[in-house]
C-alpha cells in the first residue's frame, strides 16, 4: 500500500488523525499562502489545499499526499488567519450574532498514478451575540492568531458558538468523513 502523508503544519489536523489506527506521516509544505480576493472562498481553499499537497508530492511521488485549507466566509468576505489583535477584534465583531460558513478544502495527490483530487466541505456556524467583555476575554485566551476566522471551536471558541450545521471536524480543519470517502473511492483505503 502507498504511504500516506499529511502535508500540514497544523497541530489540529495531526490530532484528528492521531486518534485513529491509521498510518501516516507528516511533511510540512513550504508554500506561501496567498488569498486572491476575486476568487470564491471555495476556489481559494481548493487552490491552497492543492498547492500544499502538490508541493510535498513532488518529493514523495509514490505516496498519497493530503493537503487541506480552512477558511471562513462571511457574506462576501473571505476571512483567513487574523493579522493582529485589531484584526481579531474586528473579525469577532463582524461574526457576532451571525451565521458564517467554514470551508475546508482537501486535496489528495499521488503523482506516480497521476491521481489529483480536490474537494471541499462546508459547515454553517452561528455565533452567539458577543459583547465587548466576551471579546476581550476571548482575545486574552490567545487562541485566535493561528486560526481562520480568529476562533477555535475545539477550545474556548466553543463558548462563542451557538449552533452548527454540518461536519464538526470540518470546522476544526479536517473533514474526516469526506477524507475517508475520497481515500476509499480513489485509493481503496479506509480509516475505520
Ligand atoms: C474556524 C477554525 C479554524 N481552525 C484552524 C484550522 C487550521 O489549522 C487554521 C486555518 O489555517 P490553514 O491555512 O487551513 O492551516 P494551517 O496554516 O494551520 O496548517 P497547514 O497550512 O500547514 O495545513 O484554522 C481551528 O483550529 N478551529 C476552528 O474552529
Amino acid at each position: 500500500m502507498n504511504k500516506v502523508i499529511l502535508a500540514s503544519s497544523s497541530p489540529r489536523r495531526r490530532e484528528i488523525l492521531e486518534k485513529y489506527d491509521f498510518k501516516y506521516k507528516v511533511v510540512e509544505s513550504n508554500i506561501t499562502e496567498k488569498i486572491n480576493s476575486r476568487e470564491s472562498p471555495e476556489q481559494i481553499a481548493m487552490s491552497l489545499a492543492f498547492e500544499k499537497a502538490y508541493n510535498v508530492s513532488q518529493k514523495y511521488r509514490d505516496s498519497i499526499v493530503i493537503g487541506a485549507d480552512t477558511i471562513v466566509a462571511y457574506k462576501n468576505q473571505t476571512l483567513g488567519k487574523p493579522r493582529d489583535e485589531n484584526d481579531i477584534i474586528r473579525t469577532l465583531n463582524l461574526l457576532s450574532g451571525k451565521k458564517h460558513e467554514v470551508i475546508t478544502a482537501i486535496s489528495l495527490i499521488n503523482l506516480d498514478s497521476n491521481i489529483k483530487i480536490v474537494d471541499f466541505e462546508r459547515t454553517e456556524v452561528k455565533f452567539r451575540q458577543l459583547d465587548p467583555i466576551i471579546i476581550q476575554k476571548y482575545v486574552a485566551t490567545g487562541e485566535s492568531l493561528d486560526k481562520a476566522g480568529a476562533y477555535g471551536i475545539q477550545g474556548y471558541g466553543a463558548l462563542l458558538v451557538e449552533k452548527i450545521e454540518g461536519c464538526y471536524l470540518n470546522v476544526v480543519g479536517l473533514p474526516l468523513v469526506k477524507l475517508d470517502k475520497l481515500l476509499n473511492e480513489y485509493f481503496n483505503i479506509s480509516i475505520l
